[in-house]
């Protein structure tokens, strides 16, 4: 690693694996800092229109590309020869499709997920599947996480990531990659704990929205998000006991920013829920993923042999997934609350 042709900067051998508004965020900051960036999506008319109008068509369309600086393309297998390090910022749902046209090794490569969720039909977090599937050693596996939306990034407001791994150069190295004058970054070692968190508050947001869209006000949302720290705490505990402050930005920041933000995707989608759209129909309104929807289901399965409280996160499986009235249901965890 060293600088770039501008001295601003560092040089990483990075690509971003993902078509969607996070993957073109992260493109957009690491050409900020970076000389090469290689970017894989499916769609090949989004790739020919970022060829030649630098924008990406569907998702952060204002951003402008560097697309000197980006080699963009369907050719899953060459981002990933080319490059050492590879970040992932596709929906978990959709991982493993996007993967199926992979044909080259990933076990020699750096690997980070951006991606907050939990692999269908694995019921494991992204680093797991990495790990498990793909043979890539747990010291390779890295994570991006923290309070931020891909539309501030667009903006250039002042955001913060965390980089976590087990290899400290591997997450000082993300780190200083991802720098820029709006991203400051810090580190961990804090792999699954960090992505536990980051699933779990998708599932609180939508919570919240469930809340909001039911006409609850800020000082419920307040109590809410208070019970859903502790129910993250008491979770991510239980899964990988080690020593962490979970007011870190990486746990209660990114629970602040999905539950609180005007751009958050799983807020919108229990707003839609608790004003009494159907699944279905909240899903056609949205372009985009809540990753929460699926998480809800998930992390039952991973939580299934543990005993553990999880209020909340049952209550949003029971309006999701067993068809129950939000009203009654919220109505009922609220009386659990202190
Ligand atoms: N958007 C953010 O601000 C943000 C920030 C941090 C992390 N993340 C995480 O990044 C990951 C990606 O989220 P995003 O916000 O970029 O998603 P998005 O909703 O912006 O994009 C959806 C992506 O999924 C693809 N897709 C949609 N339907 C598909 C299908 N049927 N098969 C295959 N691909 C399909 C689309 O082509 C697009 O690339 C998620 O895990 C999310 O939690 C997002
Ligand atoms: O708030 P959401 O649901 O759009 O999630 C996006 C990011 O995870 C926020 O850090």
């Amino acid at each position: 690693m060293g600088k770039n042709k501008e001295g601003k900067g560092t040089h990483l051998n990075i690509a971003v694996v993902g078509g969607g508004s996070w993957a073109t965020a992260l493109v957009k900051i690491l050409s900020e800092t970076n000389d090469y960036v290689g970017w894989w999506m499916r769609d090949e008319e989004a790739v020919m229109h970022i060829k030649r109008y630098h924008h990406n068509p569907k998702y952060l369309t204002g951003v402008e590309l560097q697309t000197e600086r980006i080699d963009v393309t369907t050719d899953l297998d060459h981002i990933v020869s080319e490059a050492d390090y590879i970040i992932f910022a596709v929906p978990s749902a959709f991982l493993k499709p996007a993967l199926e046209a992979l044909t080259v090794p990933l076990e020699d490569k750096v690997v980070f997920s951006a991606i907050k969720g939990i692999v269908p039909d694995e019921n494991v977090i992204v680093g797991e599947f990495f790990f498990n599937k793909y043979r890539v050693p747990i010291e390779n596996i890295g994570v991006i996480m923290g309070p931020c939306h891909a539309e501030e990034v667009a903006l250039e407001r002042l955001s913060y990531l965390t980089c976590a791994s087990q290899t400290e150069e591997y997450a000082s190295n993300m780190a200083k990659a991802l720098a820029c004058d709006f991203i400051k970054t810090s580190t961990s070692d804090d792999i699954y704990g960090t992505e536990y968190a980051a699933v779990l508050k998708n599932i609180y947001s939508l919570a919240a929205g469930i809340c909001h869209g039911l006409g609850y006000g800020d000082n419920f949302q307040a109590v809410l998000v208070s019970n859903a720290t502790r129910e993250m705490k008491r979770f991510i505990k239980n899964v990988h006991p080690i020593k962490r402050d979970i007011t870190g930005s990486a746990y209660l920041g990114d629970l602040l920013v999905t539950a609180y933000s005007q751009f958050s995707r799983n807020r919108l989608f229990g707003t839609m829920i608790g004003k009494g759209y159907t699944v279905r129909s909240a899903m056609l309104e949205m372009n985009m993923v809540a990753e929460g929807y699926y998480a809800t289901k998930l992390i039952k399965s991973v939580k299934k042999d543990l005993d553990i409280k999880m209020p909340i996160s049952n209550a949003v499986y029971k309006i999701l997934y067993e068809g129950k009235n939000p009203k009654k249901v919220m109505a009922a965890l609220a009386e659990k609350f202190s």
